[in-house]
Formats: structure tokens, C-alpha cells, sequence
């Protein structure tokens, strides 16, 4: 995380009610800051398009406000400090790779280098290649590339790595977190938890237009780990092979859940450490024990499962 906190984005307690009346954003507030990456999470429906496009200024909220930059998002300042890379962008398929990149380029006063594009984007071998005939992958690298082609301050990626094979996906992951090292902001909305996980400086999940929890990859997962507190604490997952009944593990220190899986036994502990002194204590013969950090993926479920 930066050290000084530099807000470029906010969205004030909007409310976004669509003419069909689905209220997507229902007084959601969220602050993006310079050199951060930001992982908007939440089930199908839960209004993160909506979010996106409200600050892209392609929807209007029917009450709060929004700013980018100090600015309203459709002043076309703002709109050449912003880049974006939308799930269902298209582009012409009968221009080559090459072209489309500098066509874009050309729509900023202050364009980023045809090259670093090229190398950004991982587009060295296809730069001649007509668009139309790339793979899914190809076309998702070039449309990262569009979208950093005016050097953008803040940048937008729905789904960036939808697609893409294990080596562009760390390809794009060491991408991203480069442009965060330059102080450029990214939010990012991803269904892949693992790149959450792996690329957020922050977790903001939202359910049902509202967010229900914020914070740093291993906050978001102490807070869905059976903790209704917002306040971080070190849950682990203690495995083993216990003697020691579900209801006795429940009574002890710290102890959120009891889970029985095969021979094993998981317990949740926000306390790991007292519970497994006294689980130690109590069973002479527990055996096969493991402690690892509760999943992203668990958290995430736990907690819009809550909502
Ligand atoms: N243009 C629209 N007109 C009417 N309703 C809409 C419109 N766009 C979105 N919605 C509705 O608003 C709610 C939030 O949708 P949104 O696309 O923001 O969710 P999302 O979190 O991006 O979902 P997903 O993960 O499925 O992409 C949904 O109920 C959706 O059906």
C-alpha cells in the first residue's frame, strides 16, 4: 500500500435505479487511491458493472455522486487520464494489431510509446496480424494494450485474463502490478479468486448494490472465516486427525467452526494459537496436522452468503 492516500476515484453513496426498477447500487460508497490495485469481487448481479460504468460516466446514478480526478467522469480531461478494457470489447477485424494500437495511441495528446505497448501487452510475433484472426488470448492482450495507449492515470480491466493461458496471465498479473509501482490505479473485477488474491492491495466485495466488506487479501479472509466482526483477525484452518469430538473443539478458545472431512477434522479458530495449545494438551494422539489461512474463495462465500 502507498504510503500517502491519494483518492482519484470516489463514488458517494449512489444509488443506481435502472428504468426497469433494479436498484443495482442501493447507497454505495468507495474511494480508489493512486498506485493501488483494486479487486471489485460480488456474485453475478451484485452491481459491479454498474460501478465501472458509473465512473466511466457511461450511466448517470439517480442519487450521489461521482468523481474522478475532482472531476466529473464525462469531462473530457478526465476521460483522457482514464483507460479501459471492457469484458465485451470488440474491435475491427479486418485492421492489423499494429494499427489498432496506434490508432488508439493517436487519440491521446500524450500517448504511451508504440513499443512499451507492445511489450505491455506481450504483442512481439503478431504486431501484422489482422485482428480477426487472433486467438480469444490475442485479443484480449491487444485490447490491454488499447486500453494503455494514452499512458491512463486510472485504469479500468473487467475480466482482463478471461482467456488467457497460465504464462499471459502472469504475464499481464507482472503488468499490472508494474503500472501500480508507477502510481497508476487500477480496478480490476475478476470471478477468479486466485487473482484477487494474488494482485489486490485491496478486496472490495459488493452484494446487492452495497459493499459488505473491504480490506487486504488476508482481511477479506479472516472476515468471511465465521466472523461477523469487520475487524481482522489471524483465522487459520487447523486439519488434523483428533480424537477430541466436534463439540468439545467448539467449546474451546477461539473456535469458529468444526467441520468433519473424512477422516479428518477442520476446525476455524480465530485464536489458532490457544486452540491448538489446548487441542495439543487434550490428545495425546492427534496426528496429521496442518494450519493454512482460510481461502479467498471461502471467505467470499461465506460472506455474500451472509448478504
Ligand atoms: N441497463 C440495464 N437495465 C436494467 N437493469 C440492468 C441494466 N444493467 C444492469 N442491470 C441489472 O442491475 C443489476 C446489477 O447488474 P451489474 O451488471 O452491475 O452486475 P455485475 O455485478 O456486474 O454482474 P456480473 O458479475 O453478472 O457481470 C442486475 O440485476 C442487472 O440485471
Amino acid at each position: 500500500m502507498p504510503v500517502a492516500v491519494e483518492t482519484v476515484a470516489s463514488l458517494n453513496n449512489i444509488t443506481k435505479r435502472y428504468k426497469n426498477g433494479v436498484t443495482a447500487l442501493d447507497g454505495l460508497s468507495l474511494d480508489l487511491h493512486r498506485g493501488e490495485i483494486i479487486a471489485l469481487l460480488g456474485p453475478n448481479g451484485a452491481g459491479k458493472s454498474t460501478a465501472v460504468k458509473l465512473m466511466m460516466g457511461l450511466t448517470a446514478p439517480t442519487s450521489g455522486s461521482v468523481g474522478i480526478f475532482g472531476a466529473d467522469p464525462r469531462d473530457p480531461h478526465t476521460r483522457l487520464r482514464t483507460g479501459v478494457m471492457l469484458q465485451v470489447g470488440r474491435a475491427p477485424e479486418m485492421l492489423r494489431v499494429r494499427e489498432h494500437v496506434n490508432i488508439f495511441r493517436g487519440y491521446y495528446p500524450n500517448p504511451a510509446s508504440y513499443a512499451a505497448l507492445v511489450k505491455a501487452a506481450g504483442l512481439e510475433g503478431i504486431e501484422d496480424r489482422f485482428f480477426g484472426q487472433l486467438s480469444g488470448g490475442q485479443k484480449q492482450r491487444v485490447l490491454f494494450a488499447i486500453a494503455l495507449a494514452g499512458d491512463p492515470d486510472l485504469i479500468f480491466l473487467d475480466e482482463p485474463t478471461v482467456g488467457l493461458d497460465i504464462e499471459s496471465r502472469r504475464t499481464m498479473w507482472a503488468e499490472i502490478r508494474a503500472l501500480a509501482a508507477r502510481g497508476k490505479t487500477v480496478l480490476l473485477t475478476t470471478h477468479y479468486l486466485e487473482e484477487a488474491d494474488a494482485l489486490a492491495h485491496r478486496i472490495i466485495v459488493i452484494n446487492k448494490g452495497k459493499v459488505i466488506c473491504e480490506g487486504t487479501p488476508a482481511e477479506v479472509k479472516s472476515m468471511g472465516s465465521g466472523s461477523r466482526s469487520t475487524t481482522a483477525k489471524s483465522v487459520k484452518i487447523i486439519r488434523c486427525n483428533t480424537t477430541l469430538t466436534a463439540d468439545h473443539l467448539q467449546a474451546m478458545p477461539g473456535v469458529v467452526a468444526v467441520v468433519r472431512v473424512g477422516s479428518l477434522t477442520e476446525i476455524t479458530s480465530e485464536q489458532p494459537e490457544d486452540t491448538l495449545r489446548e487441542m495439543l494438551a487434550l490428545d495425546q494422539s492427534l496426528s496429521a496436522l496442518e494450519v493454512e489461512s482460510p481461502a479467498l474463495e471461502d471467505a467470499f462465500l461465506a460472506l455474500t452468503s451472509h448478504n
